[in-house]
């Protein structure tokens, strides 16, 4: 699991070590340097003859700049630095200087960007509150556009972080530095895993500078291990009833296709059994899954909402009320979350709500909270965090990256595998999924009073496999999705 800490802990937990003399800039110096050189040979070069541009700015992030063009500078390489702060580390920059870097005069930046093969960006770190002010955000945006304009794009080392991100919040309040690979000092932040701000990061490498934090992090993301232990593998006393029975109250007239694909989804997720309670539209899931049986009935989690259009949610209402009296949990998906408008003002974190982004502003504003679609983009987890709050339930904002928040515990921040993902059906059969592996737990769930972020925990879980099954490097429809499920959860269980 990838656990992110926002800077305030990352400092409290650096404070004891500096003041033991821990050498912790040099170890995170050498772990830039050690990435910048491999960067460089994937690329067919040398360090030996490669030009390479320090940008320094006034802070320790700076410093560990400083001290890898030090390193980089010794094994050959030609080093220029821009001190972009009226002080830049002293020691660091001795150390640059007397390994034979140079420091660049102030109007020779765009020519020293162009010549560079590779730039180190240690413009802020940690200590940055976004957004950039003056000269930094013009250094910024200059070098942006020298990128753009390069026949041959620089390799960008970020430092800990690409400069102007909202490293605690994940946003992008101004100009920021993307990066080819951020090399997080310890631990990784927020703002490398979440969205917008970690589509700037690029490749995201730990450096293990000798830190660790014990506490619960901010911000997760589930790895394939991970989800191999989340998941429950049946065993000899297992029948189908204890694997988990998913009702699903999907599809219509008007959109028959999300009971088929939502259907696919619970199936391929692994449910003993799959109910549907949409009569109109049976005869076309039996075609493709004559495994489905038919009708309300007993179940350990319900799946409700997905092509339901707003004019025909009445329906869900009974279902729904049934799962939250029994306590087993309910994916709403969909038309599902226009029910939530009015009433249902204290859910369960065993509701578990798949809105994208304006879904998401519509269920807030419902809920007296004015966050607008673009407000929602630009800071994701802000919106996650609150949405669990206002209604108690789980959210999944889904989207490139979804992002996954109980009404207690961390953000889980799954990100795709492939944009091809983004087709219509592909949240249906995310839903039908998730509903399996709630099924799987479900009674579990309830028995340990909807407590332990477990629903957030299993649905980073399905976002993980959703994403494996979707990986491709081409279309794929989200028909394929759901028949890939299978293949990418064995993948999880046995590498
Ligand atoms: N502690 C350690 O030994 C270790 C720390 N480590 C490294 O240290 C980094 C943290 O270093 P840090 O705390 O010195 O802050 P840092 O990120 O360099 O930024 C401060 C500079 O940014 C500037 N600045 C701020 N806001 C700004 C704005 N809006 N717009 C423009 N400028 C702004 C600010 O200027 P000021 O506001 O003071 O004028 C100052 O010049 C951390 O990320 C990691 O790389 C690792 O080596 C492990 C060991
Ligand atoms: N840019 C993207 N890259 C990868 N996956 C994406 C992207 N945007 C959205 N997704 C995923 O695509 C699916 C879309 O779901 P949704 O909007 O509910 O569509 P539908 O209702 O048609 O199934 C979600 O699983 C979401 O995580
Ligand atoms: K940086």
């Amino acid at each position: 699991m990838l656990r992110a800490y926002r800077s305030s802990d990352v400092a409290a937990a650096e404070r004891p070590l500096l003041e033991a003399g821990v050498p912790l800039m040099e170890r995170a110096s050498f772990a830039v340097a050690t990435v910048a050189a491999r960067e460089l040979k994937r690329r067919g070069h040398t360090v030996t003859g490669s030009r390479i541009l320090i940008l320094a700015g006034g802070g320790n992030n700076g410093g560990d700049a400083l001290y890898a063009g030090a390193v980089l500078a010794r094994r050959g390489a030609a080093v220029d630095i821009l001190r972009a702060g009226d002080t830049v580390h002293e020691e660091g920059l001795r150390a640059a200087l007397d390994a034979g870097a140079r420091v660049l005069p102030e109007d020779h930046v765009a020519t020293a960007a162009r010549a560079a093969g590779l730039w180190i960006d240690g413009l802020a770190g940690l200590g940055l509150r976004p957004p950039l002010r003056e000269p930094l955000a013009g250094l910024v945006t200059l070098l942006e556009q020298e990128r753009d304009a390069a026949p041959d794009e620089p390799i960008v080392i970020a430092v800990d972080c690409p400069t102007g991100i909202g490293i605690d919040d994940g946003g992008l309040p101004g100009p920021a530095l993307r990066a080819t690979v951020t090399v997080a000092m310890a631990v990784p932040k927020p703002g490398l895993l979440a969205p917008p701000a970690s589509r700037l990061c690029g490749r995201v490498e730990v450096a293990d500078i000798g830190l660790a934090i014990a506490e619960p992090p901010a911000v997760a993301t589930l790895t394939g291990a991970d989800v191999a232990d989340v998941l429950r593998e049946p065993d000899e006393s297992d029948h189908k009833y204890t694997r988990g029975v998913v009702l699903l109250g999907t599809g219509s007239p008007e959109y028959p296709g999300a009971a088929v694909l939502t259907a696919g989804g619970a199936l391929g997720g692994g449910a003993g059994m799959v109910r549907l309670d949409s009569p109109e539209v049976a005869h076309l899931v039996l075609r493709s899954y004559p495994e489905i049986v038919l009708g309300m009935g007993r179940a350990q989690a319900a799946v409700l909402g997905s092509g339901v259009p707003v004019s025909d949610i009445e329906r869900l209402r009974a279902p729904l009320d049934r799962a939250l009296d029994e306590q087993y949990p309910v994916v709403l998906d969909a038309g599902a979350l226009a029910l939530l408008k009015d009433g249902y003002a204290d859910l369960p974190s065993t509701a578990v709500l798949t809105p994208h982004a304006g879904e998401l502003a519509e269920l807030l504003a419902a809920r007296g909270e004015g966050l607008t679609r673009q407000e929602i983009e630009a800071a994701p987890i802000r919106a996650v965090r609150l949405a669990a709050t206002v209604t108690g339930a789980t959210i999944v904002l889904k989207g490139s990256t979804d992002l996954i928040a109980g009404p207690d515990g961390p953000v889980y921040a799954q990100p795709a595998r492939s944009h091809w993902r983004a087709t219509a059906g592909a949240g249906d059969v995310y839903a039908g999924l998730l509903g399996a592996l709630l099924a799987g737990v479900g009674e579990e769930i309830s028995r340990a009073g909807h407590g332990y972020g477990q629903p957030a925990l299993l649905a980073a879980a399905a976002s993980w496999i959703h994403a494996e099954a979707a990986h491709s490097n081409g279309p794929i429809r989200a028909g394929q999705i759901a028949d890939r499920i299978p293949a990418a959860i064995a993948g999880a269980l046995h590498g």
